[in-house]
């Protein structure tokens, strides 16, 4: 069973590795020593082969419960930071201990959403990745849990694991569950097919993702894994997905789970950054010609083209720019102040005093998106 995609993971030099909850954890909630010990093995044997690795891990919550005597995972933030804080110090130990039996060093990374959503803080990140990954360690990252609130959270670490994957630079992602594979439903509802290769959009139309996972440890359930895997991929990372139990196949061979190919062209961390990353500011609302100049000939969005701006932004932030329907099409930077546009709005640059003349979103400055 190879592929391109699989040869590119095997041959990758820089992965990331995401474990969920449920793959660590036993089934009455504690850390799994073995688990863990298993998934090390495997991630020293690739470091042993030559790549770097960095290691996007959940399992702070679940970690937490059993030392505070919670039976299940809370619902309350509160609850859900506190055993984060504790649990989070537990999953570090074990990793370091673990990783230690290889004399590997480990540095804990745990990020806010405000590490990527701030384009200095994104950078700042970028910095420290690449300085834990020159003096050998293996990064170990997690959502900040215990900082982190409601409004500002990932909330699920597919889709950090993706994001840390674009701001590394790797060129693998390995996104490591309970489950085998990606299938067109939800194996635990009834038969489903397995989905071995995904090349394309096409390959994953009409396939039924739950977003609820088996343990109800973790969050976001396979339809967080399928967009995180097509966020990577769509910027030209491939991704694997793979049981947590099939991982020293999965990081040496990649004969199992799921791949999906590299799609798109590796965007530059700005555009990644701008595409997928930034919090926007406000909304602009485009009629269908501005819809087909931004998105399909990728020119700038002139103010004629704008039905309605809506937010409280400046000159400088990254707005969203939506089609009639209300669909987000694409993200730029925004050259007005949401004061000076609702006077623009509609009208074209020659009906416009000189000082004004000017594109509303950079072409350089814009980048079309899907949602996934
Ligand atoms: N289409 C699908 N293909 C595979 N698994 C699916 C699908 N839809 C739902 N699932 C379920 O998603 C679960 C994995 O999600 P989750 O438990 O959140 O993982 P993790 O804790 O590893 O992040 C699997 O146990 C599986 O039952
Ligand atoms: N940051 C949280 C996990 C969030 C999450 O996405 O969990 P999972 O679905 O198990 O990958 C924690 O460490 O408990």
């Amino acid at each position: 069973m190879t592929s391109p995609t699989r040869e590119a993971l095997i041959g990758a030099s820089r992965i990331v590795v995401k474990v969920g909850s449920s793959s660590l954890t036993t089934a009455e909630g504690g850390l799994d020593p073995a688990r863990l010990d298993a998934l090390v093995d495997a991630l020293a044997a690739r470091r042993a082969a030559g790549s770097q690795v960095v290691l996007v891990s959940s399992g702070a919550i679940a970690a937490g419960l059993a030392p505070l005597g919670i039976p299940r995972r809370p619902r309350d933030l509160a609850t859900q930071q506190a055993a984060a804080s504790v649990g989070q110090l537990a999953l570090a130990h074990a990793y370091a201990a673990s990783f230690g039996r290889y004399a590997l060093t480990v540095g804990q990374v745990l990020l806010t959403a405000d590490d990527v959503v701030r384009r200095s803080h994104y950078r700042n990140a970028q910095r420290t990745f690449s300085k834990l990954l020159a003096l050998d360690t293996v990064p170990v990252v997690n959502e900040n849990d215990t900082v982190a609130t409601e409004e500002i959270r990932f909330g699920d670490n597919d889709r950090l694991a993706a994001l840390v994957a674009h701001l590394v630079g790797a060129d693998g992602l390995f996104l490591l569950s309970d489950v085998d594979a990606l299938y067109d439903g939800d194996p635990r509802r009834g038969a489903a097919n397995k989905i071995e290769e995904v090349t394309g959009d096409s390959d994953v139309d009409g396939v039924k993702a739950g977003t609820q996972g088996a343990s109800g440890l973790g969050t976001g359930g396979m339809a967080s894994k399928l967009a995180a895997a097509r966020l990577a991929s769509s910027a030209g990372i491939p991704v694997l997905l793979a049981a947590a139990a099939d991982v020293p196949r999965a990081l040496t061979c990649a004969d199992v789970g799921t791949a999906f190919a590299a799609t798109g062209t590796r965007l530059s961390a700005r555009r990644f950054w701008l595409g997928h990353a930034a919090g926007a500011a406000g909304r602009l609302w485009l009629d269908d010609g501005a819809v087909a100049a931004v998105v399909h000939r990728r020119r700038s969005l002139l103010s004629a083209g704008i039905t309605a701006v809506d937010g409280e932004f400046d000159a400088g932030d990254v707005v969203e720019l939506l089609n009639l329907s209300g669909a987000v099409v694409a993200r730029g930077v925004v050259a007005f102040d949401a004061v000076e546009l609702p006077a623009l709005i509609g009208r074209s640059s020659h009906e416009l005093p000189a000082e004004q003349r000017r594109e509303v979103v950079h072409a350089d400055d814009l980048v079309p998106i899907r949602t996934f």
